[in-house]
């Protein structure tokens, strides 16, 4: 029944005009730490997170990496379609010789595959490599910490090293060197998130937001969960209603944040519905992976081409372009913030 209706109601396209841009100066420091760090540096992991293939890849670091060997990791694959792994290794394929790996890391095997292509590197060639130097770095709030962390577990039967943490921008500054593994020596350095500069596409910075890589106070909650119903109802994944235990799907936000709110008790005194509540538990469950598997990213070849052409293929921004750009992005920010503010008042 609910399928039905769900394939009839849903909306075809979602649009939204304003980006959301995040952009702190911890991160600024944290692409310069990476500049003068990667002399050192014989193989970069570049964290990224499966549940957004395409959108999770930073342009930034396309310039900033170079030629230097790159291993691309997409980590919490627990949280997104198996389904999507070969097409996106093929995708990337097509576009350069990136060895692509998927990691949970709460799984061991996925992450001893990271492990062991540094550690066959560095028996390969123990003369241009006697000690074996990774560099972790990625958008925030991927898992490069808990990356780093299980390689620890896994490599040297050792704990914690890096700090780790649910909110984007636990690491601030880049971490010492920590042992992963002991002959061949292998040590790793963790960096601090580093997000784009600036988002262009407003679709890609919900996206971001959505899998949490930016402050949820800097994001518009209530569009991030509008975009969320779409995609479920848009891609079927009717079981959302079952696991929250509302029995009519709606593909209009209002009327959802009602349903879900009255569902969950999320009343403020008085008895008047509280919206930020109930947005928080919906975004909170979908992060939690409660709604299943699901990727956000649109990975049919001419989506991905589409990407790569408007993303990646575009000249950087001067910094003045980014200044300008992202002053533009904080008015817009605060006169959305005023609007959302008298909506819910
Ligand atoms: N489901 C799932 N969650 C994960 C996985 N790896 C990490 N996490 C969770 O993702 C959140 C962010 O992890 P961190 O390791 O702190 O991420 P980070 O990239 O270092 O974050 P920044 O400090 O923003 O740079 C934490 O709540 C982790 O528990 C994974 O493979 N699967």
């Amino acid at each position: 029944m609910a399928a039905k209706r769900l394939l009839t109601l849903a909306r075809d396209t979602f649009s939204h005009e304003t980006t959301i841009n995040w952009f702190p100066g911890h991160m600024a420091k944290g692409v310069k730490q990476i500049r003068d760090e990667l002399r050192a540096v014989d193989l970069v992991v570049e964290t990224r997170d499966a549940r957004i293939p395409l959108s999770s890849i930073n342009p930034q670091f396309e310039k900033l990496i170079g030629g230097k060997a790159r291993l691309i990791v997409y980590n919490k694959a627990d949280l997104s379609p198996q389904s999507i792994q070969e097409t996106v290794r093929l995708e990337l394929q097509k576009r350069n010789s990136q060895r692509v790996i998927f990691t949970d890391t709460n799984v061991n095997k996925s992450v001893r595959r990271v492990l062991d292509t540094a550690v066959k590197m560095a028996r390969d060639d123990p003369v241009k490599y006697p000690q074996f130097a990774i560099m972790v770095v990625g958008m925030p709030n991927v898992g490069k910490s808990s990356l780093i962390n299980a390689l620890r577990r896994i490599g040297v039967n050792r704990g914690k090293a890096v700090n780790t943490g649910a909110k984007p921008g636990v690491t601030r500054a880049m971490s010492s060197k920590v042992k992963v593994f002991e002959s061949p020596p292998v040590y790793l350095v963790d960096t601090p998130g580093v997000m784009m500069p600036f988002i262009a596409d407003p679709i890609t910075a919900i996206k971001v937001a959505l899998t949490g890589g930016i402050k949820d106070n800097i994001a518009d909650e209530l569009v991030l969960a509008d975009y969320l119903l779409y995609r479920l109802n848009r891609f079927d994944q009717v079981d959302y209603c079952k696991t929250l235990g509302i029995d009519r799907a709606t593909d209009d936000i209002n009327e959802f944040v009602g349903i879900l709110g009255r569902k969950i008790g999320a009343l403020r005194q008085g008895g008047e519905l509280d919206v930020d509540k109930t947005v928080q538990f919906f975004l909170r469950t979908y992060r939690q992976g409660q709604f299943g598997r699901l990727c956000l990213d649109d990975l049919e070849s001419k989506d991905v081409e589409e990407f790569f052409q408007r993303n990646l293929q575009d000249a950087p921004l001067s910094k003045n372009q980014n200044k300008k750009l992202l002053k533009a992005a904080q008015r817009q920010r605060a006169v959305d913030k005023a609007k959302a503010k008298n909506l819910r008042n």
